[in-house]
């Protein structure tokens, strides 16, 4: 195996250790590291939580995590012993301040046991409203202040809206210093994502038909094929646009419209994006129907099972206004992008799982072929596949073989799969749990970005809340509302409703 510097001892403690999310996500990618020798020398995590677990019982959840989450499959039940030796739960009550005294005793022991002082990171997998009093107990503690060495980690949704970001920002900024701050947006770790940085910085042509001179619209679209997933209680408050739109989405966007980084120093990269964020023009209240579509899924068969309506689902509100699907067409106002549509779109029940960004070139500038040549053409495009498909396409016009000149539009394609095993390919919660043990915070959202990303949706966000909406307006199974088809289509374009690739 290939050798390679490990982060420093660390110990890690995980709020929110008895939830879903660190066993879906969190354990999985710790315990992958582990196999890929990434872990430090030295580690210890501390699941923290009230439920009563032991940790026999609590190393029992995450071994079933990882067997049904981790993309390895067949776990080896001793090697998973051997990781589970550095993991315990620790019984804590974020209300109970005294329990926080726990957390210093830990950090402690272990200090004492090494020999040297650690690393300590606090991830808050919890609820977005205990974030702050469980930072604000953290800032007490004599380890978090002002220490290079400490660190914590904020899930996604950061804040509510802008306000509560702001707010949630300056509680933070009180008690770390923003290096010691991860505001996490696991998108940023997805291999096909960082990947975008690569296409666009790593080689020569893409760069000079990057920009409004050769391209005429950029589409972005994040489907999922599943629902709420008994996720009521967070997602009821929260809708599309808060849920996706707001972070992986206008992240998304960054990466395609952001100018070449002079390096990949953390703030140099995050500069960049922020400056897209900050020229996205900004939608007034009175254009917002103009250039925006909510939707939210009625009752339907998915997979050939009936599903239920948004609104019959267990947790939500009788008449609730939560959209599950929303599409947005923003534009950047400055000299790369000005004039050219970025459509987004993302929701919930829809008929593909798929997420991807496609480019759509201008017409060749003079067309020599006859007409009856070129009776399928399509534009040229380059589309990245982020997810499930992993690969990136170009579509051009290719003679058919044969005595006439038939021109048929063909797709060039690199895929992750062909070319490098999808088992090689870590999960975006190792990728950033790496990143936090190494002090790299390059793909995590600074403090201005996320107020900045709240800044371009929140018009849309308040026209909705203070308008009815004709819900439900799609069927599970379908791509969205038909307002949403039209946004585009009236301009001339369409979604790109990708197949698996083929040539
Ligand atoms: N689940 C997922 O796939 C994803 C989740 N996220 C984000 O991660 C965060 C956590 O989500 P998820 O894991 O799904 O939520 P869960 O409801 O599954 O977990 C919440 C956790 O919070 C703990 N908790 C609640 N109250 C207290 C308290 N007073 N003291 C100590 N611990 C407490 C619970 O522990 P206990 O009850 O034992 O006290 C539980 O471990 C959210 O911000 C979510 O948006 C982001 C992306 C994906
Ligand atoms: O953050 C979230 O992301 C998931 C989609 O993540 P993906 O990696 O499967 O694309 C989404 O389902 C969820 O609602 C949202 O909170």
């Amino acid at each position: 195996m290939e050798q390679h510097k490990r982060p420093a001892s660390t110990v890690l403690f995980i709020f929110g250790g008895s939830g879903d999310l660190n066993l879906r996500k969190l354990t999985p990618a710790l315990y992958n590291l582990f196999l890929d020798q990434w872990m430090p020398e030295k580690f210890h995590i501390a699941g923290l939580g009230r439920t009563p677990y032991t940790d026999d019982n609590f190393h029992t959840r995450l071994l079933d995590g990882v067997t049904k989450f981790s993309r390895r499959k067949d776990v080896d039940a001793a090697k998973f012993g051997e990781f589970a030796q550095h993991v315990q739960y620790l019984h804590l009550d974020a209300e109970n301040e005294a329990d926080f005294q726990k957390i210093t005793d830990l950090v402690k022991a272990k200090g004492g046991e090494w020999g040297e002082e650690p690393n300590v990171i606090f991830y808050l997998a919890v609820a977005p409203q205990l974030v702050p009093d469980i930072a604000t107990k953290l800032g007490k503690l004599t380890l978090t202040k002002e220490k290079a060495n400490t660190r914590i980690v904020v899930e996604k949704p950061f804040g509510h809206d802008f306000k509560s970001a702001h707010e949630l920002n300056a509680l933070l900024a009180s008690m770390f210093t923003e290096e010691q701050i991860y505001r996490i947006d696991h998108y940023l770790g997805k291999e096909t994502v960082q990947n975008i940085l690569a296409l666009r910085f790593a080689n020569a042509m893409f760069e000079p038909v990057w920009n409004r001179n050769y391209i005429e619209s950029v589409q972005i679209t994040a489907a999922e094929t599943v629902g709420l997933e008994g996720r009521a209680g967070y997602y009821d408050q929260s809708g599309a646009l808060r849920d996706m739109v707001q972070n992986h989405i206008l992240q998304l966007l960054c990466m395609v419209a952001m100018e070449a980084p002079v390096s990949f120093d953390a703030n140099e990269v995050r500069n960049k994006k922020v400056d897209v964020l900050n020229a996205i023009r900004p939608i007034k209240t009175e254009d917002v129907d103009k250039v925006a579509v909510r939707g939210q899924y009625g009752p339907g068969v998915v997979k050939g099972k009936e599903v239920v309506g948004y609104r019959e689902e267990k947790g939500v509100a009788e008449k609730s206004k939560t959209m599950t699907y929303a599409a947005v067409k923003f534009f950047i106002d400055n000299w790369r992008w000005q004039g050219i549509p970025f459509y987004v779109r993302t929701g919930k029940f829809l008929k593909q799982k798929s997420t991807n960004i496609t480019l759509t070139f201008r017409e060749a500038p003079h067309f020599a072929f006859p007409p009856e040549s070129t009776k399928t053409w399509r534009p040229n495009q380059l589309t990245i596949s982020i997810q499930p498909e992993m690969d990136i396409r170009i579509r051009f016009q290719s003679k058919r073989p044969g005595q006439t000149m038939t021109l048929d539009p063909v797709n060039m394609i690199f895929n992750y799969d062909e070319a490098y095993g999808r088992d090689d390919a870590p999960e975006a919660y190792e990728t950033l749990l790496l990143d936090v043990m190494e002090g790299d915070a390059t793909l995590f959202m600074r403090a201005d970005q996320v107020e900045a990303a709240w800044k371009v949706v929140m018009p849309i966000q308040e026209h909705w809340e203070n308008t009815e909406p004709d819900f439900p307006n799609y069927t599970p199974d379908s791509w969205g509302p038909e307002a949403a088809d039209k946004l585009i289509t009236n301009d001339g374009h369409a979604w790109t409703n990708l197949s698996p690739a083929k040539a």
